[in-house]
């Protein structure tokens, strides 16, 4: 298939345009699992767009569909309805030479960089690599001198050249899962919890470097993470994902400030806050149950079976529509406004739990509490 020229894109269009984007994953039965028994609904119906040279944060508890959605962007898993648009160029029509062009501008940085580099390649090589692939360097003293630089960008010494993946630390490991990233000049970089697995003082130190090559390079980065201060820290806008749909996204410092969703606000008092008088009378808002199956998702609001705010019976029954509050602040929530002006007044979690016969599991939103907050880090990332 040809591509669709990119060429009417502007500056000022977003550099990539989700629309509509399912992916659905088939649960399979039977002897030789040939039988379809239903799908989970991973990603169901996200919008989104991202500016150039901005970041947009993906928050929410694991499982609820950020990782697939960052897949289905780079066409690593195939969506099941929707349209990619990157670069004003719809990514489902592209195949072949076209679809590995448009995928050189968009790259991924992945959590575990052990698991992402090959341990049989030396740096050298795991950097010579793509660079190869993509006819890229011109020649062997152009590809060492590109690879020099590369290094030098990511902050390791020449001597890391000769070196293997397990002779790294984790956080130099992650320079060098970052440096392969931008060997091929991408626009966009995806990265896929890029810190969660590493020591909350490296974590600080990979954000910088990320930050300075985005600023550097004039990158567009997609942050899909767990850890809501390094999401804070980093994003222009986030977006917040529930079983598979945004329910809300708003300007970074907005959503933190006063998130309006039931969701984002029991996400948001799991954060612990630096001033320890702030901190004692922080609310916590528990919430009831665990997250519901994508295979099975409740009717009418997805949030409906664990929200405070719960209402009988359109909750139940309606779907709420992602609408605009506030200046590019987006929430679906029936009650958003009630919610923000006190006129409706939260269930505690215990009574959630009761009308729905579930139990109260505050580990729903503890799991994606902030580490680096939990160990009082809360603090602009110090430069190094
Ligand atoms: N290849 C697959 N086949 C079937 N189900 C899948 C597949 N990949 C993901 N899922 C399911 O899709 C849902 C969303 O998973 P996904 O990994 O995108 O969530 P997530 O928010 O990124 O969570 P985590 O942070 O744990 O990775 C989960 O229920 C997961 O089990």
């Amino acid at each position: 298939m040809t591509a669709v020229p990119a060429a009417e894109s502007t500056a000022a269009d977003p550099l990539l345009r989700v629309e509509g984007l399912q992916v659905h994953f088939p649960i399979k039965r039977g002897v030789f699992f040939d039988r379809t028994v239903g799908h989970v609904r991973a990603v169901d119906g996200v919008d989104l767009s991202i500016t150039r040279g901005s970041t947009y944060g993906l928050v929410g508890e694991s499982g609820c569909g950020k990782s697939t959605l960052g897949r289905a962007v780079l066409r690593l898993v195939e969506p099941t309805a929707g349209r990619v648009f990157f670069d004003g160029t719809d990514v489902a029509s592209l195949q072949g030479e076209p679809l590995r062009t448009i995928r050189r501008r968009m790259q991924m940085v992945f959590q575990d960089p052990l698991g992402s580099l090959d341990p049989r390649q030396n740096v050298e090589s795991l950097l010579a690599e793509p660079l190869h692939a993509h006819g890229l360097g011109g020649g062997k003293e152009g590809i060492a001198q590109r690879i020099r630089t590369l290094l030098d960008s990511v902050g390791l010494p020449s001597a890391a050249l000769r070196r293997y993946p397990h002779e790294f630390s984790g956080g130099q490991r992650q320079r060098i899962g970052i440096a392969r990233a931008i060997s091929l000049e991408p626009d966009l970089l995806i990265a896929d919890e890029p810190v969660s697995a590493l020591d909350v003082s490296v974590q600080a130190q990979v954000v910088n470097l990320l930050e300075e090559l985005q600023e550097r390079l004039g990158l567009t980065y997609l942050v899909i993470a767990h850890d809501l201060a390094v999401v804070k820290h980093i994003s222009d806008v986030v977006g917040v994902m529930y079983l598979g749909s945004l329910v809300e996204q708003a300007p970074s410092d907005v959503l933190y400030a006063e998130p309006l969703h039931p969701y984002s606000r029991a996400l948001m008092s799991a954060v612990p806050v630096p001033d320890p008088v702030v901190e004692e009378s922080r609310e916590r808002i528990l919430l009831a149950g665990d997250l519901p199956s994508p295979a099975n998702p409740p009717s009418g609001c997805r949030f409906h079976t664990r929200c405070p705010w719960r209402q009988e019976t359109r909750c139940d029954d309606e779907v709420p529509v992602l609408r605009e509050l506030g200046p590019a602040h987006l929430v679906s929530c029936h009650w958003a406004e009630e919610i923000r002006d006190g006129v409706l007044r939260p269930r505690s979690a215990e009574e959630v739990a009761a009308t729905m016969g579930v139990s109260v599991r505050p580990t729903g939103v503890a799991d994606i509490e902030s580490d680096a907050l939990v160990q009082g880090v809360d603090q602009p990332i110090e430069r190094t």
